[in-house]
This record gives C-alpha cells, sequence and structure tokens, in this order.
C-alpha cells in the first residue's frame, strides 16, 4: 500500500496516526509511507524520530473572530492546497487520511479533488472544524465515541476506535520507570496535562507537593517541555524524594502499565490509551477546547465510574492531593475504577481502519 497521513498540532492527533502506520506496516510490511504536517507542530519532533519520511506544508488556523489575519489564513490554505497537490503527485498515494488539525485540511482536500480515497479519523466526541469541514469531501470518516456520528454525513462514518488504544493495549510492565529513577515496586501516579502540559495542573501539583511528599506511592511529573523550565525555577532545588519531574516522555506507552493511577486532561487520546490499559483516572479537562470538547470526553468516563473529574476552576494544590490519596489509598477503588476503565475502550482500531483503507483501495481499481 502507499499510504499518506497528515495530522498535527498536538500529540492527540499525531500518535493515533503513527498507531495506525504501524499497524498497516505489519500487515503489509511493503507499505510505503509518506506523513505531511507542519514545522510548527510537533510532528516536526515526533514523527522523523520514528524515522517516517516526512514533508512540512505552511498553514495556519482560522481566528474566530473577524480579522486581516484570517485573509491570510485563506491565502496560506490556497497555497498549502497546491503544495499538497505536488506532493500527492509526487508520492501517488493509494489512499490518503488525515487525522486532525489544520494540517489535515488542505492535503485530504487536496487529494479528494483529485480522486484520490480518503479517509479522516474523529479521536473526539465533539468533531473539530477541520474534519467538519473535511467531512463533505471524504469517503469515510472513523469516530472513537458514538455521539460523534451527530457531526457528520453519517452515511459515511464508521465506528473505528483510536488506533492509539490498539498500540498500547496488552503491553507489560517493562520496568522503563527505572530509567527515571523511580523504583519499579512502588506504586505510582503519573501526573500530564496532555502533550503540550497544562499551566493549571503544573501549578496546583507544584502546589500539592507539601501534601504528596511523605506518601508511600511515588509521582512522575511531566510538565510539558514548553513550560520544564518555569516549572523547575518554581520548585527550586527542594524536590520531595517520591516525586519526579521530567519535561516529556517520548515513549509514553512503554510506561503506562506500571503506572497506577493517571491524572491529567482528557485528550481523547489519551483516554484511549487509559481505557485500552484500564487505569483509574483524575481528569481536569481543559476549558479552552471548542465546544468543551474535554470536559464531554470527561464525563463518557466519569458515567461509567471509570475517573473522577476536577473542573479546572476548582482545582488547587490541596483538592488535588486530597483526590490523589484518597484514590491511592483504597486498593478496591483502584481495581474498580480500572476494570470499569478497560469496560469502555475499543482495542482493534487500527486493525478497523486498514480495513476500512483496504476496501476503498479496491473499489477506486474497479
Ligand atoms: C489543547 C488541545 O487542543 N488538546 C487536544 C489535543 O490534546 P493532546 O495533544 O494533549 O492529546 P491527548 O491528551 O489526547 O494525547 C496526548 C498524547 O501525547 C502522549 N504524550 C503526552 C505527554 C508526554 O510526555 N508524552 C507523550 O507521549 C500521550 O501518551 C498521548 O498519546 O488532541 C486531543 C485529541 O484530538 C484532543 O482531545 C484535545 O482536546
Amino acid at each position: 500500500m502507499r499510504l499518506l497521513v497528515s495530522g498535527g498540532g498536538t500529540g492527540g492527533h499525531i500518535y493515533p496516526a503513527l498507531a495506525l502506520i504501524d499497524a498497516v506496516r505489519k500487515k503489509e510490511p511493503s507499505t510505503e509511507v509518506l506523513y505531511v504536517g507542519t514545522h510548527k507542530g510537533l510532528e516536526n519532533k515526533i514523527v522523523p524520530d520514528a524515522g517516517i519520511p516526512f514533508k512540512t506544508i505552511q498553514i495556519q488556523g482560522f481566528k474566530r473572530s473577524l480579522s486581516l489575519e484570517n485573509f491570510k489564513t485563506v491565502y496560506l490554505f490556497l497555497k498549502s492546497v497546491r503544495t499538497a497537490k505536488k506532493y500527492l503527485r509526487e508520492f501517488k498515494p493509494d489512499v490518503v487520511v488525515g487525522t486532525g488539525g489544520f494540517v489535515c485540511g488542505a492535503v485530504v482536500y487536496a487529494a479528494a479533488r483529485m480522486g484520490i480515497p480518503t479517509f479522516i479519523h474523529e479521536q473526539n466526541s465533539v468533531a473539530g472544524v477541520t474534519n467538519k469541514f473535511l467531512s463533505h469531501f471524504v469517503d469515510k470518516i472513523g469516530i472513537s465515541f458514538t455521539e460523534a456520528i451527530n457531526n457528520f454525513p453519517a452515511e459515511k462514518v464508521v465506528f473505528t476506535g483510536n488506533p492509539r488504544a490498539q498500540q498500547v493495549a496488552g503491553m507489560k510492565p517493562s520496568g522503563r520507570l527505572k530509567e527515571y529513577g523511580l523504583e519499579p515496586a512502588k506504586k505510582t501516579v503519573l501526573i500530564f496535562g496532555g502533550s503540550r502540559g497544562a499551566r493549571r495542573i503544573n501549578e496546583a501539583t507544584v502546589e500539592s507537593f507539601s501534601f504528596l511528599k511523605d506518601k508511600s506511592y511515588q509521582i512522575l511529573f511531566v510538565t510539558g517541555s514548553v513550560h520544564f523550565d518555569k516549572i523547575k525555577n518554581m520548585i527550586g532545588t527542594d524536590i520531595p524524594k517520591n516525586i519526579v519531574v521530567e519535561p516529556y516522555i517520548p515513549d509514553m506507552p512503554s510506561i503506562l502499565p506500571e503506572i497506577s493511577c493517571i491524572v491529567g486532561r482528557a485528550g481523547a487520546t489519551s483516554l484511549a490509551e487509559i481505557t485500552a490499559l484500564g487505569l483509574p483516572s483524575i481528569l481536569v479537562p481543559s476549558p479552552y477546547v471548542t465546544n468543551d470538547h474535554q470536559t464531554h470526553n470527561a464525563q463518557s468516563l466519569v458515567s461509567v465510574h471509570a475517573a473522577e473529574m476536577i473542573r479546572e476552576k476548582d482545582l488547587d494544590g490541596r483538592v488535588l492531593a486530597d483526590t490523589i490519596d484518597k484514590l491511592m489509598s483504597d486498593d478496591e477503588l483502584q481495581k474498580a475504577m480500572g476494570e470499569n476503565a478497560k469496560k469502555a475502550g475499543t482495542t482493534d482500531a487500527a486493525d478497523r481502519i486498514t480495513k476500512i483503507l483496504e476496501q476503498l483501495i479496491t473499489e477506486a481499481h474497479k
């Protein structure tokens, strides 16, 4: 298969794409892949680091208010469609996949206009702007929450789940926590604010240190690369012995099976990982995302007693520490929440999507 994938900006759009590429390559080892992103998004580092051929186009998102910048956005969109068409003519993909973010808007739109089979994946319960736009042009749409069907032409929609879930499902503890100076034998709480980190979660975590410093469990606190220096300065040299602070974990799936509880945002790809492994979680949805979709994501787990939710407006060090401690002091509760999380997961998304791509290619050759 010749597979062109585009998606970017944040990890939540990139890791599902990489998981899908991984699955397609496992099934068809001769598959040729090209990934198209921007030089500004996280994909500019994550994709080349994964050894996947990578090309960039320049694009930017629309401002919600009427502004001169929007004229520049339209100009860049039309220019990026031309660049995308050039890449498509050179690479000659059998199928083009978009996993969200502005960049895939231009690439998937260009492919559809050229008559190449197209598929988009929506990770969230409420669709993003790019996927809503693209839904009018693509052949098929994979969703990860049944509610998302309302955002799209129903006849194109297939429930697939998130391919990242399949990648992490069944992974076993590997002892990797040792590399971060943690003790694999101890229970570990992982705190992180999505792929870019979250200022409020970081600040509340630093405030919670004084309440958590003498606990029997340990904490891996991941700040997000851009926040790391500031947080390190805020903490100073007085880091409690049971807490390790890191900017970013490049290979998150390898450490997740050793984690007892996750504290984080409610990004859809993080939730796919949490449910694939059956982990209890404490979720602080970002209030800054389109249509408050992270609260919807979080509620899907809270409603089945798989997660606790703290609204960002209610978050401080004391609330965070108390919520963590309540969960970490109750093995039965951890177990029950973990089991409920696992029941909520779908772990064959990559296989389902691979099958759809194969069908699209077969139909195109008829
Ligand atoms: C602010 C924003 O727009 N967030 C959106 C973004 O979140 P974001 O990019 O934060 O995505 P998610 O929380 O869904 O996923 C984060 C991904 O990054 C990985 N990771 C994270 C930290 C780290 O140190 N190492 C690492 O590998 C996680 O394992 C996970 O695979 O995309 C999601 C999926 O469309 C959306 O639901 C979110 O609302």
